[in-house]
């Protein structure tokens, strides 16, 4: 476990997520797919497509749906790799499912959304992305599982641990 040297501002034992979102990462022949953000939250920032679930929707349906809409491809055979617990402090708790997935069908193309950037897994370009990235995504990219949980003080991560080795439901 990877965490902070302080005590956590919060009980995490009584944490619930106001919103619950996904990312989706395909990463391929030694890259990684990421988009650079055009609008919402996270706009401006490097990140994995994904977004809010919708009601009705799994986290797993709601992964490769909104691939589709912000990069017109289809992820094929995501898993779940992790899962992100961001306590936040200007917008409301969110509570990520992250799949990862080594192939797709279609062109990575820019929507009114997303422009998509493939990066060699040794160029991530942290310096551009959430803060907390590059605390979980090098133990996705080593295919181990993880669950995150994260405070935030405005975007920059003020407390954090990283648990590794994590069980998660098969479709989950
Ligand atoms: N801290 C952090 N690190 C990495 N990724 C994220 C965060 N916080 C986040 O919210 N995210 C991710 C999780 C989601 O994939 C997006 C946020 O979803 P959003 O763009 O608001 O959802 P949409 O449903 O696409 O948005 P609208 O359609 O409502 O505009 O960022």
């Amino acid at each position: 476990m990877e965490s902070s040297n302080v005590p956590s501002p919060l009980d995490w034992g009584m944490w619930r997520a106001h919103t619950h979102a996904t990312l989706m990462f395909i990463i391929k022949d030694g890259k990684i797919l990421l988009i650079e953000k055009k609008r919402g939250l996270g706009a401006g920032k490097i990140n994995g497509p994904g977004g809010k679930i919708d009601p009705g929707e799994t986290p797993l349906q709601c992964a490769i749906r909104e691939t589709q809409e912000e990069l017109l491809i289809t992820a094929l055979g995501p898993r779940k790799i992790g899962e992100l617990h961001f306590a936040m402090s200007d917008v409301p708790d969110i509570l990520c499912h992250v799949y990862v997935a080594h192939d797709f069908e279609g062109v990575p193309t820019e929507t009114d959304e997303a422009k998509p950037r493939w990066f060699r897994l040794e160029d991530i370009p942290y310096s551009q992305m959430w803060s907390d990235d590059v605390h979980w995504i090098p133990l996705m990219l080593s295919d181990r599982t993880f669950l995150g949980r994260f405070a935030f003080s405005d975007e920059e991560v003020a407390w954090f641990d990283v648990e590794e080795g994590v069980g998660f439901p098969s479709e989950g």
